[in-house]
């Protein structure tokens, strides 16, 4: 499969040193990419060079072999900002025919594809009203729709659904997963985990403008799925050192939430346990020693762990400072 998206140490400086520095990434044409990372990570500049909004300072990108902005390049991509505003004296249906101008579409066809796009975004019922009297998550699907006007190749979506309620998030879920099937790429920032984890087939984390890590999303959640937690209380720190002997595998604690407090000797241990033999053990090995055990179960995983776990420990998460 050919290439959508190809990125070569694609560098950015804001001439502040913020940015993003040395980005590079491969994304085959037909897939779905999940780009996370904290606020100012730099998700959003990589995606401006992508549409060809701002010019990188360093490297290079190409869509599907074409220069990134170049008219080759822009003619294939739709794309929905993170942060936009459309004139508000306009209506829905006004806006969608500028922009069905601008990607040189007209007369009948453009009718056909603004009222078919205005109901798959659900506000077909409020296509002639102005732009003005409408909500946050409304303006939001009708961005969604001039993103999908050109029935682009590559649709960059910036938080597409962080305006919505849960069931406008389910619908542009859905959306998505349609255009996924009839094989668009989709280029999706978002910090919503859960969808990009529905959604995606390939995930980068960028922080403080580097790719910290990357992979399928298959292949993250497979290697935190054998992780169990323990939720134990009385555990002297020499049963700890004791159960991590007499255990195999490692054993770590798990730090507690904000706001949880946790009792003398309560702590959240976890470990990986390959069967559920091997829990039952775990789960003997404990009481034997007189700890409490209150609760235990497997994480699920998921993006959001693989999220938290790359970025602990981190000591400036997104902004550089
Ligand atoms: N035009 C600009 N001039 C100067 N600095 C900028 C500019 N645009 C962004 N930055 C800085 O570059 C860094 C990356 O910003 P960017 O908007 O790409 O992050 P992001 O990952 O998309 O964040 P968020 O998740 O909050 O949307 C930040 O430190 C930001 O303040």
């Amino acid at each position: 499969m050919s290439d959508a998206i190809e990125t070569f140490s694609l560098s950015k400086n804001y001439g502040n040193g913020r940015g993003c520095h040395d980005v590079t990434l491969r994304i085959p044409a037909g897939e779905a990419f999940g780009f996370l990372g904290p606020n100012g990570a730099g998700k959003s500049t990589i995606v401006k060079m992508l549409v060809g909004l701002t010019a990188p300072t360093d490297g290079r990108a190409l869509l599907f072999g074409k220069p990134a902005g170049s008219v080759e390049a822009r003619r294939r991509i739709g794309y929905l900002p993170e942060l936009f505003r459309y004139p508000g004296w306009l209506s829905g249906e006004e806006a969608l025919r500028f922009h069905a101008k601008l990607c040189g579409l007209r007369g009948r066809d453009a009718k056909r594809r603004i009222d078919t796009l205005l109901d798959e975004v659900g506000i077909g019922h409020r296509g002639r009203d102005r732009i003005k009297g409408y909500s946050k998550g409304m303006q939001q699907r009708l961005g969604l729709a001039c993103a999908l006007l050109s029935d682009p190749d590559i649709v960059f979506l910036d938080e597409p659904a962080s305006a919505l309620d849960p069931v406008g998030r389910h619908e542009v879920r859905e959306l998505l997963q349609r255009l996924r099937r009839e094989g668009k790429t989709i280029f999706l920032n978002s910090h919503l985990l859960e969808d990009v984890e529905q959604l995606c087939d390939h995930v980068a984390l960028l922080n403080n403008g580097r790719i910290l890590a990357d992979g399928r999303v298959s292949d993250v959640l497979r290697a935190s799925a054998s992780r169990w937690r323990f939720r134990v209380g009385g555990m002297a720190p020499e049963l700890l050192d004791w159960l991590r002997e007499a255990f195999a595998a490692p054993v770590h604690t798990v730090p507690w939430k904000e706001g949880e407090t946790p009792a003398w000797g309560e702590l959240w241990l976890e470990a990986e346990l390959e069967d559920d033999e091997q829990v039952g053990y775990f789960n003997r090995l404990i009481m034997e020693q007189g700890v409490t055990l209150y609760e235990s179960h497997k994480v699920k995983s998921s993006l959001d762990e693989w999220f938290l776990q790359a970025v602990s420990g981190l000591e400036h998460r997104g902004e550089n400072r």
